[in-house]
């Protein structure tokens, strides 16, 4: 989903320091899935894509030598925010608040530029080290909006998992509430085409954060003749990670081994599994699947969300994603880039989902479509990894 920028810098993440691997690769160049006849009619489709991605990553290797502080949030200098507030989300992952240490007027412009144009992420600082991560604001809704003030001053929102072993996860963790830190961007991950009109959008654990924001920025375009879509497929590990979430068209599939998680293959068990979070429906629901509730009550029909737990050996299968692309698939999608799949998550999901991202010549780049989504052939969809 990166633009280069954060490919390039996959090794740049230490700011002048260690490089270490990522949870996420990082990346922009889409790929099409169609068929080889199709195909380069398909590539022009997504170069427009490519290119912005391309010219963020030349932005992106430029500032990486840039460290003063400036008011308003720049790809280009640190700027300190002001560490609101951090709500648990669950047993693994926090909700962080954070507010221009000085408010500046520009960055209400600078945020909705990117919110227009699709997925964006910021980078935070990790000081005593030197290093850097990549994060995803989250678009304000319904479920959990910020006060008008918070707005005003230009606070964001972050749902950021802790890796008790991860650098940058474990000092967001650490610090105290009212601390300052650091960050810079934005960083366009992935600018939305106009044309799209149905997004399927494939996420594992944080990975959900991209699916929000493109979410928001997709449903929120204004004059566009159809109705766009979303349908979100998202798995994680445990059932503290989306509590309170139900599958809107999710059907009972069989268990499968622990063993088979998403790597493995798809021989199934003799039980069936109810949907797959619908034990947890009771008990309070996570703030993220709040936010998922909250966009599908304002979009009324816009929004579909399917929940996977690998504790309950549900995963996404190929099923699914034929089923998501088949409903979309019945609207009027017939211009080029109005079909678009997201991928999202950790390397390895990625990797399943639709093959690994390569690293060529100091950069990070899409690679050639493989996996699931390439065995399923699904032509007229572009795609596009996180
Ligand atoms: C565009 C983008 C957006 C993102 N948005 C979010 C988001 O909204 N929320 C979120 O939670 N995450 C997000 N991420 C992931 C985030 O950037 C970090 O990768 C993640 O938080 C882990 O960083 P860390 O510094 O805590 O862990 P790292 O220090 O990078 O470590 C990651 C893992 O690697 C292991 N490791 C580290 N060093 C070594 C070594 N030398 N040998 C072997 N193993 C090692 C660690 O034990 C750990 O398990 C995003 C990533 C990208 C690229």
């Amino acid at each position: 989903m990166n633009n280069l920028s954060s490919l390039c810098c996959r090794s740049s993440q230490g700011l002048g320091a260690v490089a270490r691997p990522v949870r996420y690769a990082s990346t922009s160049t889409p790929t099409p899935t169609s068929s080889p006849k199709s195909s380069r009619s398909n590539s022009r489709r997504w170069l427009s894509i490519v290119f912005v991605g391309a010219t963020a990553a030349g932005a992106g290797a430029y500032i990486r030598s840039q460290n003063t502080s400036s008011a308003t949030l720049n790809p280009e200098t640190f700027t300190k925010y002001n560490l609101v507030s951090r709500e648990p989300v669950s047993a693994t992952s926090s909700l962080f608040t954070l507010r221009p240490r000085n408010p500046s007027d520009s960055n209400y412009d600078v945020y909705e530029e990117a919110w227009q144009t699709g997925v964006w992420s910021v980078m935070f600082k990790q000081p005593q080290l030197q290093i850097g991560r990549d994060y995803t604001p989250l678009p304000t809704t319904a479920a959990t909006s910020l006060s008008v003030d918070d707005e005003n001053e230009g606070c964001l929102r972050f749902f950021i998992r802790k890796d008790p072993f991860g650098e940058v996860s474990r000092y967001l963790h650490n610090i105290d509430v009212g601390a300052d830190v650091e960050m810079r961007g934005p960083k366009i991950e992935c600018a939305i085409p106009k044309e799209t009109e149905n997004i399927l959008f494939i996420a594992g654990g944080t990975g959900i954060a991209p699916a929000l924001q493109a979410a928001y920025s997709l449903l929120n375009r204004k004059h566009t003749k159809h109705r766009q879509k979303i349908h979100i497929l998202w798995a994680n590990r445990l059932k503290d990670d989306c509590a309170g979430g139900h599958s809107d068209s999710l059907k009972p599939q069989p268990r499968r081994g622990w063993f088979s998680g998403w790597f493995g293959s798809s021989k199934s068990l003799d039980t069936t599994s109810e949907n797959a979070v619908d034990g947890v429906r009771t008990e309070d629901s996570s703030i993220i699947v709040r936010e998922l509730e909250a966009l599908k009550s304002q979009y009324p029909g816009q929004v579909t969300v399917d929940y996977y737990l690998d504790e309950e050996n549900t995963f996404i299968r190929k099923e699914d994603i034929r089923g998501a692309i088949a409903t979309a698939s019945t609207n009027d999608s017939r211009k080029s880039k109005s079909k678009l799949i997201l991928v999202s998550g950790p390397e390895g999901f990625i990797s399943y989902m639709a093959g690994p991202k390569l690293w060529a010549q100091g950069q990070e780049l899409q690679g050639p479509l493989k996996g699931v989504i390439k065995e399923l052939d699904l032509k007229d969809w572009g795609v596009w990894k996180l």
